[in-house]
């Protein structure tokens, strides 16, 4: 389908919910395991009728709260978008190591650039991941004027991109996937308000600006590379921001680890984007929302080549539970941070775990 987001318009949000503190609590402040990922159609997304996107919402919940991951169909990431993006990753991965390392993240103030392979440790217990990256963070599509998100809370993460020489397209390719992508992360959360039994305009004042850093990825398969003990595509991890929209191609390898510790693998389904919540949630949250670990193994003999990004609050956001996440007699389980300063200690505690 073209972009189902193209012009929409939100319908009204009912602002006369009140918020009920602990409701949430009883039901959803659980361990509970599961054994698949659902599947969800977005199609209601823009509904005028309340009655749809309200149980779009409940499916929503029913995700965040028992597993922190689902698939998402219709949702409207062009197809052709998204081989341009993969065509244009293929060129840049293929290019000599030097001319990549020119660009070497680990030389880079705000956290952009090259991650060559192995350099890069997500699991401090591990020894490298092996997968190559290339990050970026909010740049105006090329011919809009937009401004810098978070150019003023941002710190250290907000600044330019870097982008290599002499391959044409890329850029551009890149950031179309990424725009196209944000705009499918701008209708998760007015849902995830309901599905939170909040407003649905809620967040909107604390997600004006928000922080989106994007990864293109390429795993080489295991079966060919020389791995050593403690080398897989990328180690057990949470992700640090509040969701992330992930695109992955069709050799499969991601692992999802449910609460009695069983690796659940996250199949590859075409036409679907992988939706994972992050610790930004589960702070903001008090846990009701699951940052669920995960990692990823490319036993398929093929390159494995996936997309995240990571959408994020303002980073002048002080996390401190949301209301409905609250009950009396109940002392949260994290102190307040602002979202920014969070997720530059993760970055820096990334980096400093990885090979410069
Ligand atoms: O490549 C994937 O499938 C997952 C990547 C991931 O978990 C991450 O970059 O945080
Ligand atoms: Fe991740």
């Amino acid at each position: 389908m073209a972009s189902l987001h193209e012009g929409a318009e939100l319908p009204p949000v009912n602002l006369d919910v009140t918020p009920c503190p602990g409701f949430l609590l009883a039901s959803s402040r659980t361990e509970s395991t599961f054994d698949e990922i659902p599947v969800i159609d977005l199609a209601d997304a823009f509904s005028g009728n309340a009655e749809k996107r309200s149980e779009l919402a409940v499916k929503i919940r029913d995700a965040c709260v028992n597993v922190g991951f689902f698939y998402v169909k219709n949702h409207g990431i062009p197809q052709a978008t998204i081989e341009k993006t993969i065509a244009a990753a293929k060129t840049y991965f293929a290019l000599p190591e030097e001319v990549k390392m020119q660009l070497d993240i680990h030389k880079s103030s705000n956290f952009k650039g090259y991650t060559a392979l192995l350099g890069e440790n997500t699991d401090v217990t591990g020894n490298g991941d092996l997968h190559e990256g290339f990050d970026i963070g909010f740049e105006s599509a090329p011919g809009s004027q937009a401004t810098s998100p978070n150019a003023s809370t941002g710190g250290s993460m907000a600044g330019e991109n870097v982008w290599p020489d002499g391959l044409p397209g890329f850029k551009d390719a890149v950031l179309q996937y990424y725009h196209s992508a944000l705009d499918l992360g701008r209708i998760f959360f007015p849902l995830f308000a309901l599905a939170l039994d909040m407003p649905g305009g809620w967040f909107d004042d604390k997600t004006k600006e928000s922080a989106a850093i994007m990864r293109l990825l390429h795993y080489p398969p295991q079966s060919a590379t020389t791995v050593q003990e403690g080398q897989i595509g990328i180690g057990a991890h949470t992700d640090y921001e509040c969701f992330t929209l992930l695109w992955q191609d069709k050799a499969g390898g991601l692992q999802v680890k449910n609460s009695s510790g069983k690796w659940i693998d996250a199949v590859p389904i075409p036409g679907t984007i992988v939706v994972n919540l992050g610790d930004q949630f589960a702070r903001w949250t008090d846990d009701v929302f699951k940052s669920t670990p995960h990692r990823v193994i490319n036993r398929s003999g093929a390159e494995r080549y996936s997309i995240p990004l990571f959408f994020g609050t303002d980073y002048d956001v002080l996390l401190t539970p949301i209301p409905t996440c609250l009950s009396p007699g109940r002392t949260p389980q994290y102190e307040p941070i602002k979202a920014g300063d969070y997720v530059k200690a993760r970055l820096e505690a990334t980096y400093a775990h990885s090979a410069a």
